[in-house]
């Protein structure tokens, strides 16, 4: 089976990652690609690294052009999908990178992104219990953003087993390619290097009802979440450490054995060794996850920590595994679970 792409969104950062996935992917054939601003340049002059692409031109983002393709990739900013979703057939597997679908509950979508929320599809993180079933022969798929990504595979194990109380603190670095291609101050090089800095603190960032959405489904009752990001100088990476307070008589074994029994069957997640932590390093351009969890039994907490590439596990690797199941092609073709070192 082949099926023909195509990729909105393909000048930017997440839109290049699902290009250089698929360009492996054996079942794909590569469509129209769409830009914005840049419609009308050669893919080449934007996305080097695609090489077979280079001599492509971008074609501007519109219901013709992304029409006649099987499946459609969305890479486009937060409430830019929807419009161009709606005009899409229902028999076309529509992959949203970006936020538009995410969120089920209206209220916390509007207090967060401040728009009129567009709806909720079928959420594109296959290790979620009951996810993986939402996806088969789904034909709208809404991929997590990137820290929720990294924060939902650290800590819903423990949700699931009732092992965490349901108050969450996390802290997570992410490279700056998580915020797009567009140039913004506080990515210059000399912001960045040599540096890391903390944002959105205090509840602000938008990915916050998202990890609570994920944790809440998990733990069976509602779960806050407080959640700090930092930007750290790398282009790729996030690095997510999670507690929670164990609840009464949470035992290391019951922790390791929880996070044992998640993780068994799971092609992308690697829980580490005991005693072995995840580093962005060991993800870079894969699919994989590294996960470690361990119980600090003098403050009763549960201390879980993931590792994953922002751009593909956290975006493009996360869409083209969706793509599969939804397609019911075996769930790791095309992506790599392989990273780059040193
Ligand atoms: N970067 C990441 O790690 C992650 C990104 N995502 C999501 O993926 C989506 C894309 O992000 P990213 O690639 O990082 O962003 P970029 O800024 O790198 O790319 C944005 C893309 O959208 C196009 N675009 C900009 N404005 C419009 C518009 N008004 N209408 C149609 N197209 C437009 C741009 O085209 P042009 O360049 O031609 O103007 C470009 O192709 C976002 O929703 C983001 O949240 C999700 C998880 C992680
Ligand atoms: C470093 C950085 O700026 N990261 C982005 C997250 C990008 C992402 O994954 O999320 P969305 O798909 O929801 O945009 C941020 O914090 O806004």
């Amino acid at each position: 089976m082949t099926v023909r792409v195509a990729v909105a969104g393909a000048s930017g950062y997440a839109g290049g990652e699902v290009l250089r996935l698929l360009l492996a992917h054996p079942g794909v054939e590569i469509g129209a690609l769409t830009g914005n601003s840049n419609a009308g340049q050669r893919l080449g002059a934007l996305q080097p690294h695609l090489l077979p692409l280079a001599g492509r031109v971008l074609e501007p983002t519109e219901p013709g052009v992304l029409a006649g393709h099987d499946v459609v990739f969305l890479a486009l900013p937060h409430g830019q999908s929807a419009a161009v979703a709606e005009q899409l057939g229902d028999d076309v597997l529509v992959i949203d990178m970006g936020a538009d679908f995410r969120l089920r509950d209206a209220a916390a979508w509007e207090k967060f992104y401040g728009s009129p929320h567009a709806g909720t599809w079928p959420y594109g993180l296959p290790e979620l219990p009951g996810a993986r079933a939402a996806l088969e022969g789904s034909k709208r798929v809404a991929v997590p953003g990137c820290y929720p990504t990294a924060v939902s595979l650290a800590l819903f194990p423990a949700y699931g087993a009732g092992l965490a109380e349901p108050e969450a603190v996390i802290v997570a670095a992410s490279g700056t390619s998580g915020a797009g291609k567009a140039a913004k101050p506080h990515l210059l090089g000399s912001e960045v290097m040599g540096s890391m800095s903390p944002y959105g603190v205090g509840g602000l960032h938008r990915h916050t009802p998202e990890m609570a959405q994920n944790l809440g489904a998990a733990a069976g009752e509602p779960v806050t979440v407080s959640f700090t990001p930092t930007l750290a100088p790398m282009s790729r990476g996030i690095l997510a450490t999670c507690t929670a307070k164990a609840k009464p008589g949470t035992t290391a074994e019951d922790v390791r054995a929880a996070y044992e029994k998640a993780y068994a069957d799971e092609p992308f997640v690697h829980l580490l060794p005991e005693g072995q932590w995840p580093a962005t390093a060991s993800v870079y351009g894969s699919n994989a996850v590294q996960v470690q969890v361990a119980y600090d039994a003098t403050a009763g907490r549960i201390i879980a920590i993931s590792a994953i590439d922002n751009l593909t596990k956290g975006t493009a690797g996360g869409a083209v595994q969706s793509m599969n199941i939804a397609l019911g092609l075996p769930e790791d073709t095309g992506l790599s679970m392989i990273g780059v070192a040193p």
